[in-house]
C-alpha cells in the first residue's frame, strides 16, 4: 500500500487555479522531491498534504485513510505529518531538548527522555539539549527541526525547501546525511525544490512540476535519460538538439552521420525531428577531414567544455580530453545509447 496518494487534486486561490489535476504515489520509505521552477505549485501541494491548504476537487490520503476529499478534511495536527521549513522554524524561548519534544504527546518522563536521547544521538546532536536555538549553527538548527519532526514519529515528513539556507559547502554532505536518517528509519518523506542537483541527491523519485501539472515522474535518471518533451530534458540538463530523420526503427541520420539507438526508436520511419545530445555523449577525435570545427574551448580541471560547430550547427562538448583547440578540425561522434527523439 502506498503511504501517501494524491489523486486528481485541483486547488485554487481566489479562482485562480494553482494545481490543475495531480497524481502522485509515494511508496513506504520512499522520498519524491517536487521539483520545479518558482511558482508553479510545489508548495501548494505540500501544504495540501499538510493539511494547511484547501483543496477543490480530488483526494489526498495517507496509509489508506483519507484526509481530504469530498466531505472530508483531517486537521493538519491529525494527520502524522511532520514538516521542516527553510527557516527551521525553532521555538527560539525553548531549549534543544524542549525543541525536539515539542509534539512529543502520552509519553511519561523516563520515555521522553529516552526518546529525546535517541533523537539526538539520531542527528549527532549529544551534550546540546540545554542550548538554545541562537547559540547554534544554520546546520546544527537545522538538524534539531529535523529531530523535532522525527521525535513524534510521523508517517510522512514534509520538507519545503530544507537546504536552501545552508552553506553550500555542507549542503551536500547534511543532505545525504538526512537522507540517510530517513532510509534508517524507513520514513516516506516529500521534498520540495527548485534545484534538480539537490533533488539527484536526496530524493528516489522526481515530480517534474510545470504551471500546476506533474509533467513528468520518475526516478532522476528515468527522467534525464528519457524525458518525455524538452522540458524535461532541459530542466535537468544541458543538451545539444540535433536534426535526424529516422532511417528505421533504431536508426537515425543525422548531420554527425548515422546513429544507431539501443532501443526502438519512439518515432516511425521518415519521421524528421530532432535527437537529443548530453555534452558528456559527444566524443570529439582530431581529424583534418573532420566536418567538425572546434570554435571555443574552456579547461574547468577535471573537465575541458567545447563548442565545436558541424555544418551551421553548434554542438557543446564536455571531455576529459583537453588537447583540442579553437580552430582545429574534428570529428564528432556519439557514444552508442538510447536514443531520444523529438
Ligand atoms: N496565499 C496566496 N495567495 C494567492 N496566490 C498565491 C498564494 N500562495 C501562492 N500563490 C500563487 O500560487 C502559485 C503557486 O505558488 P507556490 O508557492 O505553490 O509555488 P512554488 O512552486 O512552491 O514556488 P517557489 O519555488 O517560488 O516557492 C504562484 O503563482 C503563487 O503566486
Amino acid at each position: 500500500m502506498s503511504t501517501l496518494s494524491i489523486r486528481g487534486v485541483h486547488s485554487d486561490y481566489q479562482g485562480q487555479q494553482v494545481l490543475k489535476g495531480l497524481d502522485l504515489n509515494l511508496e513506504k520509505g520512499e522520498i519524491v522531491a517536487l521539483l520545479g521552477p518558482s511558482g508553479c505549485g510545489k508548495t501548494t501541494l505540500l501544504r495540501a498534504i499538510a493539511g494547511l491548504q484547501a483543496v477543490s476537487q480530488g483526494e489526498i490520503s495517507i496509509n489508506g485513510e483519507t484526509l481530504t476529499g469530498p466531505q472530508v478534511f483531517t486537521p493538519s495536527e491529525q494527520r502524522g505529518v511532520g514538516m521542516i521549513f527553510q527557516d527551521y522554524a525553532l521555538f527560539p524561548h525553548l531549549d534543544v531538548a524542549d525543541n525536539i519534544l515539542f509534539g512529543v504527546k502520552g509519553l511519561d518522563k523516563v520515555e521522553r527522555l529516552a526518546r529525546l536521547d535517541e533523537m539526538l544521538e539520531l542527528v549527532k546532536l549529544e551534550g546540546l539539549a540545554k542550548r538554545y536555538p541562537h547559540e547554534l549553527s544554520g546546520g546544527q538548527q537545522q538538524r534539531v527541526s529535523i529531530a523535532r519532526a522525527l521525535a513524534y514519529k510521523p508517517e510522512l515528513l514534509l520538507l519545503d525547501e530544507p537546504f536552501s539556507n545552508i552553506d553550500a559547502k555542507v549542503r551536500g554532505e547534511m543532505m545525504l546525511e538526512i537522507r540517510n536518517i530517513l532510509k534508517q528509519r524507513n520514513v516516506s518523506a516529500v521534498f520540495v525544490t527548485h534545484s534538480k542537483d539537490e533533488a539527484f541527491v536526496f530524493a528516489d523519485k522526481l515530480a517534474l512540476f510545470k504551471d500546476g501539472y506533474i509533467v513528468q515522474y520518475g526516478t532522476a535518471e528515468d527522467l534525464y535519460t528519457s524525458p518525455k518533451d524538452r522540458y524535461v530534458a532541459d530542466f535537468l540538463g544541458r543538451g545539444n538538439y540535433i536534426p535526424a530523420w529516422v532511417k528505421d526503427d533504431f536508426v537515425v541520420d543525422t548531420p554527425i552521420g548515422l546513429l544507431t539507438s539501443t532501443t526502438r526508436l519512439s518515432h516511425p520511419v521518415s519521421y524528421r525531428g530532432e535527437i537529443l545530445i548530453r555534452p558528456q555523449q559527444l566524443e570529439i577525435s582530431a581529424d583534418e577531414q573532420g566536418l567538425g570545427v572546434i570554435i571555443e574551448r574552456r579547461f574547468l580541471g577535471n573537465i575541458c567544455h567545447y563548442q565545436v560547430q558541424v555544418a551551421q550547427h553548434f554542438y557543446e562538448v564536455k571531455s576529459q580530453l583537453s588537447q583540442f583547440m579553437p580552430g582545429q578540425k574534428v570529428h564528432l561522434q556519439a557514444q552508442v545509447h538510447s536514443l531520444v527523439v523529438f
